[in-house]
């Protein structure tokens, strides 16, 4: 890098002599300029070719991009600025090209060698770290943000055009300001002032209208934008596995569903408006103003690059502290509802100082990096103030030369001055919108990160006959939770039949495998190994809502919804009516309980069925699954909370109709009523049959009988 800084000046100083000599040959031959705008051509072209040969040699044939660049920008830019101000504000008198100055002498060196910084610093940064980490291609993403937009496509030309017209008014409006001002020193008719005023005045109501009509559209756009992102996200989390959501916590989820997709929208959408605000806007205002003056304009203009320079060091500091801010919220989020929501434990083990201590730690953690994210953005502003600063004392300075001249009237050097402050505002803007997008960026790549993720599990078949017996079979299962080390399997080639009609338990010391035979069993997981069939065909066979609804499982803590409890009976079923719920509830003495409540079914059951009793829940996660009408159900500690004559009312119901019941139960009296035993320890079989043939074998059955029993 240092070499190319080397050759930079080099050629900097080889640009700077050879201006000089164009002039000195200029004076020796008497012309006073160099041919009008084809001869500033002909130059122009002729150094760049010459400069191009002197960098060539300097390199060893081998020259950068950026001193091509600088070589090129060095050779062509005074000859396009001469012929933009030609156009924008053609002289009276037959044009000659520039005079021999010093200053356009060094001004073309000084801000073809500060565009090269500016790219050099500014844009290719970006594209080092883009390559870098290719999930953050910060184009593909905004496009395909851009793309969400798409049924909003009528909604977003209304608001560009109202934002287009708005922005028209808006440029006009100075310059009206400042021919109102000329008129009230000079002769001027009444009536040409008023006319004036009228303008003025039109403009101003024209901008004000098309920007309240463009403000409202862009916002009515973002909600729905935001509304489509939201839903579509959600959908997405939905289909997830199990797993995946052991892996996310449900804190981070909600704070990527709702602060990231809100923050993508606002940024993309409100950036874009801004920008294309901003665009239009210096286009005309420079058009404006190089009419005014082109000396005061090239100042102005100088200033962008500058900030730009600076706005590309801030961004890259403060987007690495925005993602830091972002990721410190979610886990804030979660840690706050962790202990919102387990209230009770914290309560009862008296550890409110310490779920405190924990949250005021991760506060300050946020607030630190905050801290940090508040010094580099006053040290940013001041940078930026004295800079501009220091542009305009240098613009006062050559305004008073020019007025003094008669080059420029008070009412053109007002007009200039509100035009200026505008025009610094948008470029900065500008540079805002730019670097608050790229900010962005991570924040898009999570989002669509989760929006592209696929499901790991298997697709559903179509499988729903009208006649299930509920046989279950599983053949040489063997399952490890995709969290667990592969040398810790959870089952270890199971092979067990659930027969209809019976009630089979499963039983065995803690860790020993039951819950993981009745997640595969409910599809909440995939065995790695062996396969499960329910009436010979196997589970993912079968349609995804037929099978949950024919395989039912009831366990231990049920979760209930905010809402109803009629509401929480006929979850997810849409032709279930209050009869059916009434049936299922007397069929398990459960009849009692509802007329005890004061709505009876239209009682709220609150936040995950706060409301009720330990009991009460287990009893209406009975009913759930019985006005389900399934074949196979499957009791996980279900009857735990209930008293002896519940429990047996509910193990009457479910054994009816010849269903399948699988008990999971720690409580042998229960499992003594079973029709088949198995004895699950070490994620293996260890032995089956009945109580009778277990007593009698006195195997690890009838050691953990007796254990309990002692
Ligand atoms: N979500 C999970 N992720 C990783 N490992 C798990 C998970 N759930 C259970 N395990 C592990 O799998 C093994 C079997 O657990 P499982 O819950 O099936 O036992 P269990 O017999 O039902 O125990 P308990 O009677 O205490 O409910 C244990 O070693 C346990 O640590």
């Amino acid at each position: 890098m240092n070499e190319v800084a080397a050759c930079g000046c080099f050629i900097l100083l080889f640009d700077v002599v050879l201006g000089s000599a164009q002039w000195a040959l200029l004076v020796l031959l008497g012309c006073s300029s160099c041919g009008g705008l084809e001869g500033v051509w002909a130059f122009g072209a002729a150094k760049w070719a010459i400069l191009h040969l002197f960098t060539s040699k300097l390199t060893d044939g081998k020259p950068p991009a950026v001193l091509c660049r600088l070589v090129a920008l060095l050779g062509l830019l005074s000859p396009a600025f001469e012929s933009g101000r030609f156009l924008t504000a053609p002289p009276s008198e037959p044009y000659t090209g520039p005079n021999p100055d010093l200053n356009v002498l060094l001004l073309g060196p000084m801000s073809s060698s500060l565009a090269c910084v500016v790219w050099e610093k500014g844009l290719s940064g970006q594209r080092k770290t883009r390559k870098v980490d290719p999930k953050l291609d910060a184009k593909r993403l905004l496009v395909r943000m851009l793309k969400y937009f798409k049924p909003d496509t009528f909604y977003l030309i209304a608001a560009f055009s109202f934002l287009i017209l708005g922005v028209v008014c808006d440029t006009f409006i100075p310059l009206y300001q400042g021919k109102v001002i000329d008129m009230l020193r000079g002769q001027v008719l009444q009536s040409g002032f008023f006319y004036a005023i009228g303008q003025l005045t039109l403009v101003s109501l024209g901008s004000a209208l098309f920007s309240g009509l463009r403000g409202g559209i862009f916002m009515c756009t973002l909600a729905r934008l935001n509304k489509r992102l939201k839903h579509l996200l959600f959908h997405t989390l939905l289909q997830q596995e199990v797993h995946f959501f052991e892996q996310n916590s449900s804190g981070s989820l909600s704070s990527r569903l709702h602060s990231d997709v809100d923050r993508m929208g606002r940024t993309v959408a409100l950036n874009a408006n801004a920008m294309v605000r901003s665009t239009v806007k210096t286009g005309l205002m420079l058009v404006v103003m190089l009419k005014l003056s082109w000396e005061l304009t090239l100042l102005t203009c100088i200033e962008m690059p500058l900030l730009a320079i600076l706005q590309n060091k801030y961004i890259t500091v403060s987007k690495e502290l925005k993602d830091q801010i972002q990721d410190c919220q979610a886990k804030n989020k979660d840690l706050a509802s962790q202990t919102i929501s387990g209230i009770r434990t914290v309560r009862s083990f008296k550890a409110e100082t310490d779920e405190l201590k924990r949250y005021n730690e991760a506060l300050e953690q946020m607030c630190a990096i905050k801290r940090r994210s508040g010094i580099y953005s006053a040290v940013f502003g001041l940078t930026r103030r004295l800079v501009s600063l220091g542009i305009k004392v240098l613009m006062l300075v050559q305004a008073r030369s020019l007025i003094s001249s008669d080059q420029l009237s008070i009412g053109s050097l007002v007009t200039f001055i509100l035009y200026q402050k505008p025009m610094s505002n948008n470029l900065r803007e500008i540079l805002y919108c730019v670097g608050e997008t790229m900010s962005t960026v991570g924040v898009i790549a999570k989002v669509f990160g989760y929006l592209d993720r696929t499901p790991q599990c298997k697709k559903d078949g179509e499988l729903a006959p009208e006649k299930l017996r509920g046989r279950i079979v599983f053949q040489n299962v063997s399952f490890t939770y995709p969290s667990s080390p592969p040398d810790k399997p959870a089952l270890k080639s199971v092979s067990l039949e659930l027969q209809p009609g019976k009630m089979t338990a499963l039983v065995g010391p803690s860790g020993g495998g039951k819950t993981s035979c009745v997640s595969l069993l409910k599809r909440l997981y995939e065995p790695q190994q062996g396969e499960i069939l329910l009436d010979g065909e196997p589970l993912h066979h079968y349609q995804h809502k037929y099978f949950h609804q024919k395989v039912a499982l009831v366990s231990q803590n049920p979760v209930l919804f905010s809402g109803s409890l009629r509401y929480n009976i006929e979850y997810g079923l849409k032709d279930c009516t209050i009869e059916t719920v009434k049936e299922a509830a007397e069929k398990v003495n459960a009849d009692d309980l509802i007329s005890e409540l004061e709505s009876e079914y239209d009682t709220d059951v609150g936040e995950c069925g706060g409301q009720l009793s330990a009991g009460q829940k287990q009893r209406i996660a009975i009913i759930r699954a019985l006005v389900r009408d399934p074949q196979v159900i499957i009791l996980d500690e279900a009857t735990s909370k209930l008293d002896v004559e519940v429990q047996h009312a509910v193990l009457q119901e479910v054994l009816s109709c010849g269903r399948t019941v699988l008990v999971v139960a720690h409580q042998l009296k229960t499992v003594e009523k079973a029709d088949h035993i198995i004895f699950l320890e070490k994620a293996e079989v260890v032995e089956e049959g009945t109580h009778q043939e277990l007593m009698a074998k006195r195997g690890r059955y009838y050691r953990l009988k007796e254990e309990l029993f002692s």
